[in-house]
């Protein structure tokens, strides 16, 4: 599927076309980006892409004093955010929707992926209590055959989850398609969709493994 048809057949992806998100992106690209900036950047374009994916979150009106009268006023609605981070990549992302709402509940499923069979493989999972009745944000940069992502939200509806959004930076139309066909009822707010997944399932022009780009290891 092109981008095109991909954004015309899904209603729930949302390409985040801001200016300071594509300027960024650009610079995660650039291979002569250094660990540090790569690290700073993706936790920036989480706050950026988490202030878009949490626009719809519901208010309810308090009351409020003021110096000077008391009002009614909006305050977030229901439990805290439970932000799932896909560990390791997804770590950095996580901590740039945590500044939107730094009392947000925080999940980490470890997972790295096969290199041959391209399956994830889990080696973590701790989840916050009440998860069903929590706005659940799964975040990792790299949206690649959808393996990873895909596992991850099963874990998360097995466990009772039921209001889930998808952040990532970058996506392979394949991904895209695999995750959508999994999970028809998962919103995704995606920073851009690349070109192709190559032989090894790394995305295309991409920027590489993000993970050993984030912590330098290699
Ligand atoms: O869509 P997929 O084909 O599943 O690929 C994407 C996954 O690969 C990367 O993690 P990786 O396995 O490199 O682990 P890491 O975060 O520890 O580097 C990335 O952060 C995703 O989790
Ligand atoms: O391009 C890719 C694919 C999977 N994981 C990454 O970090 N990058
Ligand atoms: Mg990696």
């Amino acid at each position: 599927m092109t981008r095109d048809e991909i954004l015309s057949t899904y209603t729930d992806i949302s390409i985040i076309e801001h200016p300071f998100v594509k300027h960024k992106l650009t610079s995660l690209r650039d291979k002569n980006t250094s660990t540090r900036e790569f690290r700073m950047l993706v936790e920036e374009l989480g706050t950026l892409i988490g202030y878009e994916a949490t626009r719809d979150l519901e208010t309810v009106d308090t009351e409020v004093e003021t110096p000077l009268e008391t009002t009614l006023s909006p305050v977030l609605k229901g439990k805290k955010l439970c932000i799932v981070t896909i560990m390791r990549a997804g770590n950095g992302l996580a901590e740039g929707v945590l500044k939107l709402s730094p009392s947000a509940r925080v999940g980490h499923v470890g997972m790295y992926r096969d290199p041959d069979t391209k399956q994830p493989v889990e080696y973590y999972l701790k989840m916050p209590h009440s998860i069903n009745e929590r706005t659940i944000i799964v975040v990792d940069p790299m949206l690649a055959t959808g393996n990873s992502a895909i596992a991850a939200i099963s874990k998360m509806k097995d466990m009772g989850a039921q209001d889930i959004r998808f952040i990532c930076l970058f996506a392979a139309p394949e991904g895209i398609e695999a995750f959508k066909k999994a999970h028809p009822d998962v919103p995704m707010f995606i920073g851009a969709i690349d070109r192709e997944l190559d032989d090894h399932a790394y995305i295309r022009p991409g920027v590489g493994d993000a993970g050993d780009r984030i912590y330098g290891t290699r």
